[in-house]
């Protein structure tokens, strides 16, 4: 998907929505569990109830490899019955050498046919350049909505300008490929920080995990965050796919992506460039 098809979205539906399926088969309805694939299921009555809602899906790719064999089929289904015009993730945070990374870009654009994957930064420009194709988004870790996001992307930098370690990633990266086949991934949870992400990369869509069940906030990210193409992705996983679980699930999923689609689109109101 290109950057315009993206944003064409955003228009819209007046939403810059993820919703994150993080689909845990501890977590799943009581009632789905004699089906034949209850993680599909889940995932198809999700998408079903929140599709005209938001622009992306974020499947956390760990949820389905815990599972085995049978967890990549059910990811793989669950990709077949997600609308052609909404943008897929694949939030599987890789990172090799250039032919291993080859590959995991062959398994998440063309096996898979993912839009986009998330990629760990950590290993340089080789590690990300094979992510680079036509249509398709490396999304690189940038600065993370976790504690541990202080450990090193927080750690200042003996250079003169005392830059934090994840500005120096965001503009040797930046270099690495176009801002249309490229996004950073930035926490809810950072909001002081989203202004110094923008000074360096203005133009990037970030993919904002970490509002809900994380504690950010909706309002600060959009209001610091937002550019004149949204330039916004914000992921809710939790708050959205386990809002009941009981066999209203679905329902109570569509009112969760609903709530955060109102007051998106008060916020594209207010601070679209
Ligand atoms: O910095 C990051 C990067 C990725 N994530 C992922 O996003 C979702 C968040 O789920 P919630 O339930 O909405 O908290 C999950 O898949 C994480 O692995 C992140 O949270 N922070």
């Amino acid at each position: 998907m290109t950057r315009e098809q993206l944003f064409e979205q955003i228009l819209k539906k007046k939403s810059y929505l993820c919703v994150g399926l993080d689909t845990d088969p501890k977590k799943l309805p009581q009632h789905l569990l004699d089906t034949e694939d209850p993680v599909f299921e889940f995932n198809r009555q999700i998408i079903e109830a929140t599709a005209d809602l938001c622009v992306a899906y974020k499947p956390n790719i760990a949820f389905y490899e815990a599972q085995g064999p049978a967890g990549w089929v059910s990811l793989e289904k669950t990709l077949q019955v997600i609308p052609g015009d909404i943008f897929t993730i694949a939030d599987a945070k890789r990172g090799d050498i250039g032919n291993t990374a080859e590959l995991y870009a062959r398994a998440f654009f063309e096996t898979l046919n993912f839009d986009s994957v998330t990629v760990a930064p950590y290993m340089g420009a080789d590690s990300v350049k094979p992510f680079l194709q036509p249509d398709k988004w490396v999304i690189l870790l940038a600065l993370t909505s976790n504690t541990g996001s202080q450990d090193f992307q927080m750690l200042r930098l003996e250079d003169g300008n005392e830059e934090y370690l994840f500005e120096q990633v965001l503009r040797t990266s930046a270099d690495w490929g176009p801002a249309d086949q490229m996004m950073y991934v930035v926490g809810a949870t950072q909001a002081d920080y989203v202004q110094r992400v923008r000074d360096i990369v203005p133009n990037h869509f970030l993919l904002v995990p970490g509002v809900g069940a994380q504690g950010g906030s909706l309002e600060d990210i959009s209001r610091i965050g937002m550019n004149k193409q949204c330039g916004l992705l914000v992921n809710s996983s939790r708050g959205i796919i386990y809002a009941s679980s009981g066999p209203d699930f679905a329902e109570k999923a569509r009112e969760a992506a609903l709530a955060m689609q109102r007051e998106m689109e008060q916020y594209l109101d207010q601070y679209l460039g």
